[in-house]
């Protein structure tokens, strides 16, 4: 039976511009193996606001991963495996609505899917299993973000609608109109596989989503550039990092929602007719509802 390490309770995925975090004392990294090969980069352990934290960069240090060649099952898996319960992502991300400007945080709970090139579940080969998803961000982490936002002083927006594209290319006018006629608040490239993922793997999961650009809707606004990503999140970075630290610290240390029995009702598959080897694949997010016989 896999063992989760206890070495973190709660893990940060830091997104573009954010591969490191600032604040985190007692620091040292720990490459993770996972049955779904390697996660992004070397988890970076250590302490933020008094709480156990793993720190992920989720395109790896010095952004060498695209959004379509990240591994989520193993950066997700990985965090499971260090013993996190909470992950706070933390993204840059377009606006789809005038009201939502550059340097504003948005915290999503819904999402719109518009990838087509990603692996987006632990299940398969021999294990059937389906989460609910309608509510796919965790409530308390999301208030968590709220809170902190707030406390830093900066606008923080609770809820809304976050299209999750494939890129790497920024979208067309017409598919980010598209976007907006459904009434999306925000586009990034990874959020909802994690989202997913994470569910899958009882872990809470929420996204302080900061607005960089306003895609290329906007008249009086230039098409979005990385360029112009970069020097909002250059601009903001300070303010960023205070969030991610107040929101750690507004956790509550105590998980009563809903996301840490997400699997309680999710697996069709009989327990025995599990191979020993699906098993021991997902023994580390399984093994506490069943064990599977081992051969005699
Ligand atoms: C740098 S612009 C596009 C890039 O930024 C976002 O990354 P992340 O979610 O990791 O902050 C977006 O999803 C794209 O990957
Ligand atoms: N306009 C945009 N589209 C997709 N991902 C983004 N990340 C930041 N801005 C973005």
């Amino acid at each position: 039976m896999e063992c989760g390490l206890q070495e973190a309770e709660i893990g940060i995925i830091g997104g573009s511009g954010l591969y490191s975090m600032p604040g985190l004392t007692n620091v040292r990294e720990q490459r993770i193996t996972t049955p779904f090969g390697d996660p992004s980069d070397a988890f970076v352990l250590g302490s933020l606001a008094g709480r156990k934290v793993a720190f992920l960069s989720r395109h790896g240090r010095g952004h060498l991963l695209l959004p379509s060649e990240l591994n989520f099952r193993a950066n997700v898996y990985g965090m499971k495996k260090l013993g996190v319960e909470r992950i706070l992502s933390v993204s840059a991300v377009g606006s789809l609505k005038e009201e939502h400007k550059p340097t504003d945080f948005v915290i999503p709970d819904q999402f719109i899917d518009r990838t087509f090139h990603r692996e987006s579940t632990f299940f398969g080969n021999g294990i059937v299993g389906h989460i609910a998803f309608g509510d796919p961000v965790c409530a308390v982490v999301g208030q968590a973000i709220a809170t902190a936002c707030e406390s830093v002083g900066v606008v923080g927006k609770r809820g809304g609608t976050y299209v999750c594209m494939e890129g790497p290319q920024f979208s067309t006018r017409a598919e980010s109109n598209l976007y907006r006629s459904w009434g999306a608040d925000v586009i990034g490239m990874t959020n909802l596989q994690e989202a997913k993922l994470a569910r899958e793997a009882e872990i809470c999961y929420a996204t302080m989503a900061m607005v960089t650009d306003y895609d290329c809707w906007h008249e009086s606004h230039d098409a979005v550039t990385v360029e112009q990503v970069i020097a909002v999140l250059n601009q903001n970075a300070a303010n960023a990092s205070k969030v991610v630290a107040a929101a750690v610290a507004a956790i509550p240390a105590e998980r009563n929602c809903a996301c840490g029995s997400a699997l309680q009702y999710a697996i069709l598959t009989s327990p025995p007719a599990i191979s020993p080897a699906a098993h021991e694949k997902l023994d580390l997010l399984l093994g506490k509802y069943f064990r599977v016989k081992s051969e005699a």
